[in-house]
């Protein structure tokens, strides 16, 4: 099958043999041609990498001949909905908007399951990372990376304490990155200390065997501390561990990804705060790979806030480096992710990291003088004294028990709050045995040692050659479980969607087909509390259902307040039921200069009342813009801010065939009563009969034009073509009635 851009991608179709299913490759993606330099449109571009052979480039694209440069770092959206067959949707336009990175967080908990998970159930917050449902959405990416034309990394999380299980799920079924990092385990999920190392030695000489690129876990730090510019010199440390871990256990550098987020966000100084945490970490750990993650820590419900921290996330990733740019939703603050802000959260870093380009070339880092140096030097130096004191105490284990970790001072200083783990407690406490001297075991990826040469000298390096292979060389012994749970399955929920699913029906959605949910944004013009009171009342009113206010914002405390107010439609509407105007037919430039040719066409226009706007009304008109100049009608264009009665008059002087109004101002309809107003005039004047009349701007709607009045009506994205399409159509139909 191959994915059509005009067609809906087919979850049945993925699910098909699914058991049969074997992944393509291994190993993790990096963009090609990243970095070069390259003309894209009229641009040259320095940070670019190549681009897509299918993409929804960004709305001001359609100024620069649809261009969608992509920048070089690779773009992850994470997505959490629960329902992986609606994710497969989302991951496909994330892909769209320039997502290769696709991660996917597992259902609340997962962490603590000790074995993998089968089938295909409904997750908490993301979704139970089963080995159907990975295979299903990896064989999903495998037909939409085809459509973009560029690989598309899966990922998800291998921490917790079924690790190693989920890594060999993972190797099995051609997962290319992962989160990894055993102080993950003990820090945030009390997994205990011993099976988290244990485990993980395990789980990363997997990763090390299927080339699957590791995420730590140090932006956990962020997100938990008090303060989170207080934790920088031990992100650092905890960066140090787990790299210098998964080196000593086999991964190569280039797969080690550290997971660094800028800590701080406005309205701190956050970049005076983040930058030099940003240089140091790069410098001490140049020759591995920075994954970096936008803010999560300092989000709120507007999704305003939310954007701009991440503009100025991006551009500590543009002023340093980001190999792998992680995109959080906006939404962070208020939801679980939404289509819509995964989308904006990649168009984000697509657009941000466009607008920088290059921007080395013009801007570089004070790095040798004043307050970046003095703070660059001071973190490293704390980051150092950290590692120091945890070697006198006796290791990373007694220093866990000590609460050195996430500690709300800024060390050296310790305030005494640090998560305390003992060595002795936590999930797991007791489950790891020493292995027997003649211990062996005929697999693959094997950590520790393994003694095969007891059997065969020769196949010390290939133990699983003693069972014919393991899963890894041979996925035909692969146990596939289809489903567990006759009731919590895709099968079922697509069933009570299969109307949505196969018909002319639809409905809105915001996270799930079918879920019904919309988004409104209203202003009030009260205080808070009663604003937010007043808005249910009014989403009631409106029909919805489990209205809910998901965002607030004084505009001022007594003048109004802007909220945001979900609720769910229980409504479908069935779109053959609509009815769709045809698409503006528009003439061949040769029909419309051959029709202009043989009657010579003559307008005049304006921008009228007191508007000053001129770029719209020149758009349409000029030759340079594609303008109906250029198909040979005469055009007389008085200027801004011209009376409709001025306009009238050139038109009768003029003899002109046409009058072209243009307004972009539409405050209290001003722009339809200037309508009204041309419209009365040249009835008064006695020309409205032999006259075409025309409007444009911004605000119009042909169907309001029309009824003010206008022959037709222009609004936003309209072209020369459409213009003089109508006007020669407009021309004819008028000589016709005469
Ligand atoms: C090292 C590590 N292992 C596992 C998990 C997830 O583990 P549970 O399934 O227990 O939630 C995480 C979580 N990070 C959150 C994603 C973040 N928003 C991110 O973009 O990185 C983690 O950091």
């Amino acid at each position: 099958m191959e994915l059509k851009p005009n067609e809906k991608l087919d979850i049945e179709f993925i699910l098909k043999d699914i058991d049969k299913y074997t992944p393509r490759r291994r190993g993790w993606h990096w963009r090609e041609g990243a970095g070069e330099n390259r003309q894209i449109g009229k641009f040259e571009y320095y940070d670019s990498s190549l681009p897509l052979e299918n993409s929804q480039p960004l709305p001001a694209a359609k100024y620069f001949d649809s261009i969608d440069p992509q920048p070089k770092a690779v773009i992850t959206t994470e997505i959490a909905s629960g329902r992986f067959e609606d994710d497969i949707r989302r991951m496909r336009m994330a892909a769209w908007h320039g997502a290769d990175h696709i991660m996917v967080i597992r259902t609340a908990g997962q962490s603590h399951f000790e074995s993998l998970i089968e089938g295909t159930p409904q997750g908490v917050g993301g979704i139970p990372i089963t080995r159907k449902q990975v295979r299903a959405q990896r064989k999903a990416l495998d037909y939409i990376e085809d459509e973009v034309g560029r690989p598309i990394n899966y990922h998800s999380y291998i921490s917790g304490v079924a690790g190693p299980e989920i890594a060999v799920m993972f190797a099995e079924e051609g997962v290319n990155g992962a989160h990894q990092d055993p102080q993950y385990n003990v820090l945030y999920r009390n997994i205990n200390m011993i099976r988290s190392f244990v485990d993980a030695a395990a789980a990363k000489r997997v990763m090390a065997w299927a080339d699957i690129a590791q995420i730590d876990g140090a932006h956990n730090a962020n997100a938990t501390a008090r303060e989170a510019w207080k934790v920088m010199p031990e992100l650092m440390v905890q960066h140090a561990i787990n790299s210098i871990f998964s080196v000593k256990v086999g991964m190569k550098k280039q797969n080690i990804c550290l997971s660094t987020v800028p800590p701080t966000a406005p309205p701190a100084p956050c970049m005076r705060l983040d930058l030099p945490y940003a240089v140091a970490l790069r410098e001490l750990f140049a020759e591995y790979k920075m994954r970096a993650q936008m803010n999560t820590k300092y989000m709120e419900s507007s999704t305003r806030e939310a954007t701009v921290t991440h503009v100025l996330n991006l551009l500590i990733s543009q002023l340093t480096r980001a190999d792998i740019q992680s995109t959080i939703t906006p939404d962070e603050g208020r939801n679980v992710p939404w289509h819509i802000y995964n989308i904006e959260a990649v168009d984000t870093a697509r657009q941000a990291f466009a607008g920088m380009d290059g921007l080395g070339a013009m801007v570089e880092l004070k790095r040798n003088e004043g307050e970046l140096a003095e703070t660059v030097r001071e973190l490293k130096e704390r980051a150092i004294l950290f590692m120091e004191e945890i070697l006198e105490v006796g290791g990373y284990f007694k220093a866990v028990e000590s609460g050195f970790f996430v500690d709300s001072g800024y060390y050296p200083e310790r305030n005494g709050d640090g998560i305390v783990r003992k060595i002795d407690a936590g999930v797991g406490e007791g489950t790891v045995f020493e292995r027997d001297t003649d211990y062996m075991a005929p697999v693959t990826a094997h950590f520790g040692y393994n003694n095969i040469g007891q059997y065969d000298e020769s196949l010390i390096d290939n133990p699983a050659s003693l069972i014919g292979g393991g899963t890894f060389e041979d996925p035909s012994k692969i146990i596939f479980i289809d489903e567990l749970d006759e009731n919590d399955n895709v099968n079922v929920r697509l069933k009570e969607v299969e109307e949505l699913r196969k018909s002319s029906k639809i409905k809105p959605e915001m996270e799930w087909l079918g879920d019904g949910i919309i988004l409104m944004t209203l202003f009030l013009p009260t205080e808070e509390r009663v604003a937010e009171f007043a808005a249910i009342e009014i989403g009631k009113k409106l029909g919805l259902e489990d209205v809910e206010v998901i965002h607030k914002e004084i505009m001022q405390e007594a003048e109004g307040t802007r909220i945001e107010l979900k609720g769910r439609v229980a409504f479908n509407i069935d779109i053959d039921d609509l009815v769709i105007p045809p698409k503006p037919e528009i003439l061949t430039e040769d029909e419309i200069r051959n029709d202009i040719k043989e009657k010579p066409m003559k307008i005049v226009a304006a921008t009228v009342g007191e508007d000053e706007h001129s770029v719209g009304l020149r758009e349409i008109i000029d030759i340079k813009h594609g303008g109906i100049e250029r198909f040979g009608i005469e055009c007389h264009i008085l200027g801004t801010s011209i009376p409709v009665e001025k306009l009238v008059d050139a038109a009768i002087e003029l003899n002109a065939d046409a009058i072209l109004s243009s307004t972009i101002i539409s405050h209290d309809d001003i722009h339809y009563k200037n309508m009204k107003k041309l419209h009365e005039l040249c009835i008064e004047k006695g020309i409205r009969d032999k006259i075409i009349l025309a409007a444009g701007g911004t605000q119009v709607s042909n169907e309001l034009a029309v009824e003010n009045g206008m022959d037709a009506g222009f609004g936003r994205g309209s072209k020369g073509d459409h213009v003089a399409t109508f006007l020669v159509k407009k021309r004819r139909e008028l000589a016709n009635e005469n």
